[in-house]
């Protein structure tokens, strides 16, 4: 399969990923081409999912291969590309949200914008807290927020970042069911107004439905049933 990916020209929209990843003993190779804006991975726990997101992200290198995101090489081996992670413009949602403490809800979102330039700015602080319905919880400190509000903060702070690509990994898996049906349509919200590409890491088959238009599963040869 990832001699076909490479044989390939690479795709203007969509993602074009075929790499191998090593992390310590374990070894993995990963091949995602897609048309779509919005995909999700899913894969059995350790197959290695948050490790492909590091590798986008440019947190973790690949032994080789490349990685193309609407038609950006992030990396590429043979021909010694290797975005710093600060240039790959990524925003990073992470299941633990890992909101700054010492900072309120109106500071943990404008820490997002920090160095953003900006003629890259896409996204204003006025339209975020809006999409996200945060405008109550701007003067509040993190503590006492419940789990479904402290991802929709992380979720503005990823998208002041002026972000080229989100990544969620695993979103909504620390929130119990209710409030996993609660954030569901605000992820739905930045996916179909933010316009960005995106890639949903999730165990929930029901989620993955609801969010992303084309599902690739790694760590095994089994189809995911859509
Ligand atoms: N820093 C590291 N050093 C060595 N091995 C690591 C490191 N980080 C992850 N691994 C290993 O790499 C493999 C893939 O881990 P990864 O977290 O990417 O899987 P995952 O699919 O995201 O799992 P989960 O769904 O449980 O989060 C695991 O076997 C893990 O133990």
């Amino acid at each position: 399969m990832s001699a076909d990916v490479a044989t390939q020209t690479p795709l203007q929209a969509g993602f074009d990923i075929d790499i191998e990843l090593r992390r310590g003993s374990f070894r993995r190779a990963f091949a995602i081409r897609s048309e779509r804006r919005v995909i999700a991975v899913v894969g059995d726990s350790g197959a290695g999912k948050t490790s492909l997101l590091h590798a986008i992200a440019g947190l973790l290198r690949p032994a080789r291969g490349r990685i193309i995101v609407a038609g950006a090489t992030l990396f590429d081996r043979d021909r010694r590309i290797d975005l710093p992670a600060h240039r790959r413009r990524i925003g990073y949602v992470f299941q633990d949200a890992r909101l700054f403490p010492h900072l309120d809800v109106r500071a943990n979102l404008l820490y997002g914008l920090r160095g953003a330039a900006a003629r890259e700015r896409r996204f204003e602080l006025a339209d975020i807290v809006e999409l996200l319905g945060i405008g109550p919880l701007l003067a509040r400190g993190t503590g006492g927020l419940s789990g479904g509000e402290t991802q929709r903060v992380a979720l503005g702070r990823a998208l002041l970042s002026q972000p080229r690509i989100l990544l969620l990994d695993e979103p909504l898996s620390m929130l119990d069911m209710n409030r996993r049906d609660e954030l569901l349509p605000y992820l739905q919200r930045v996916r179909d107004e933010s316009g960005l590409p995106m890639i949903y890491v999730s165990h929930y088959p029901e989620e993955v439905r609801r969010i992303a238009e084309d599902v690739h599963r790694v760590g095994e040869a089994a189809p995911f049933e859509k």
